[in-house]
């Protein structure tokens, strides 16, 4: 086995049982956060479609998705979908957002009733402007919802570097709970009970994420950058008004944290998207980037709503192949002047 060690369980939670988590996706998120619940003291097993990613786990490798990364002995990887469900205290979702709804019909008949399921995914489903909470509460009307975000390369997870993230549900008892029994010595979980705030938050970053990789690939200076992210941020902020998101929320880990992250790393698989974009590369085959749907239907709901997002239709825009990256730009640019408002 190659790549570098990393520990299994290096820190529990006194006080906390040992559960039985069960992780819903096989690829870099999905396995590192595995790792993270082993860290943490669980009993993890970890639902793949793919048997090859099951074989693989199982020798103590994620290739496609984790290169480099020994997966510590611990993770019980399968495709049976029956017996990766069975007995769970809690389940993670961490397959796209563009997929969580056909994940979730797969496991709809053997989740446990009244067991948590915790969204690890950031997006906003394309068809229909649904938050994905809601298609949890639609497909699992009996299990409660909650979020966990925030900046969290999954490749800084998985080799156990240190990061803080949010654990939220509407019950705020409940996110207290998964925040307490998810951290471990390098992973600082906080909780709130602000779920759509915590969605929006990583749900939305990634459209910036891809702008800001797409300034920087056209070469359009430091400056723009961080004028656009400061001015995406003030949209971030109108959409997740608009959906009831509080704003403090959106200046926490979930919102500003990620955005810092994301925009300013070519880490980001949707930074590293929009780099190619700006630099007019070829787009087809590269790494999942969940801002793609997004930015689509995020412009819908500012259109929809009535929002002044003006960064985001931009990004929408570009990615439809309706306008150039320049003519973006001018359009930015060119907009009537008028006072600074930051809400
Ligand atoms: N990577 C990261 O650093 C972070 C990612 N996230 C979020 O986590 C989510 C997942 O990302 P990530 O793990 O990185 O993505 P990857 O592309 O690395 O992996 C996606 C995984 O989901 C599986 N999958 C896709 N569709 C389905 C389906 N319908 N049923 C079952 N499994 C499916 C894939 O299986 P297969 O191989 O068979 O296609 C694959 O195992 C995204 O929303 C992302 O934004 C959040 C924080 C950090
Ligand atoms: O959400 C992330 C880190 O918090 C991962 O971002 P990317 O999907 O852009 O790589």
């Amino acid at each position: 086995m190659t790549g570098e060690a990393v520990s299994g369980q290096d820190v529990s939670n006194p006080g906390k049982s040992s559960w039985r988590v069960t992780v819903l996706g096989g690829g870099a998120w999905g396995t590192a956060l595995a790792l993270a619940m082993l860290r943490a003291g669980h009993k993890v097993r970890l639902f793949a479609r793919d048997p090859q990613t099951v074989a693989a786990i199982g020798q103590g490798q994620n290739p496609r998705y984790l290169p480099g990364i020994a997966i510590a002995p611990g993770i019980e990887a399968t495709s049976d979908i029956a017996a990766a469900l069975s007995g769970a205290d809690c389940v993670l979702a961490v397959t796209p957002a563009q997929s969580l709804r056909a994940t979730l019909a797969v496991a709809k008949d053997n989740m446990p009733d009244g067991i948590p399921l915790v969204l690890c995914a950031k997006g906003i489903e394309r068809d229909t402007g649904a938050l994905l909470s809601a298609i949890v509460e639609e497909i699992l009307p009996r299990n409660p919802v909650a979020a966990l975000s925030g900046p969290s390369f999954a490749t800084d997870v998985a080799r156990g570097l240190p990061t803080a993230v949010v654990v939220a549900a509407r019950d705020e008892a409940l996110a207290a709970d998964l925040a307490a029994r998810f951290s471990a010595q390098n992973l600082r979980c906080y909780s709130s009970d602000d779920l759509i705030g915590v969605e929006i938050g990583g749900a939305l970053k990634n459209v910036f994420a891809i702008a800001a990789g797409a300034v920087t690939g056209a070469g359009l200076g430091a400056s723009a950058q961080a004028a656009m992210v400061t001015r995406g941020f003030v949209e971030l902020r109108r959409i997740g008004a608009a959906f009831g998101a509080r704003p403090e929320t959106l200046m926490g880990l979930s919102g500003l944290g990620d955005l810092l992250l994301t925009c300013s790393s070519a880490q980001s698989r949707n930074f590293a998207y929009g780099l190619a974009l700006g630099q007019g590369k070829a787009l087809a085959g590269l790494p999942l980037a969940e801002g793609v749907p997004t930015a689509a239907i995020a412009a819908r709901i500012a259109v929809e709503r009535g929002i002044d997002a003006p960064i985001i239709a931009a990004v929408a825009a570009i990615l439809d192949g309706a306008i150039t990256i320049s003519q973006a730009v001018t359009a930015l640019m060119t907009r009537p002047l008028k006072t600074e408002t930051n809400d």
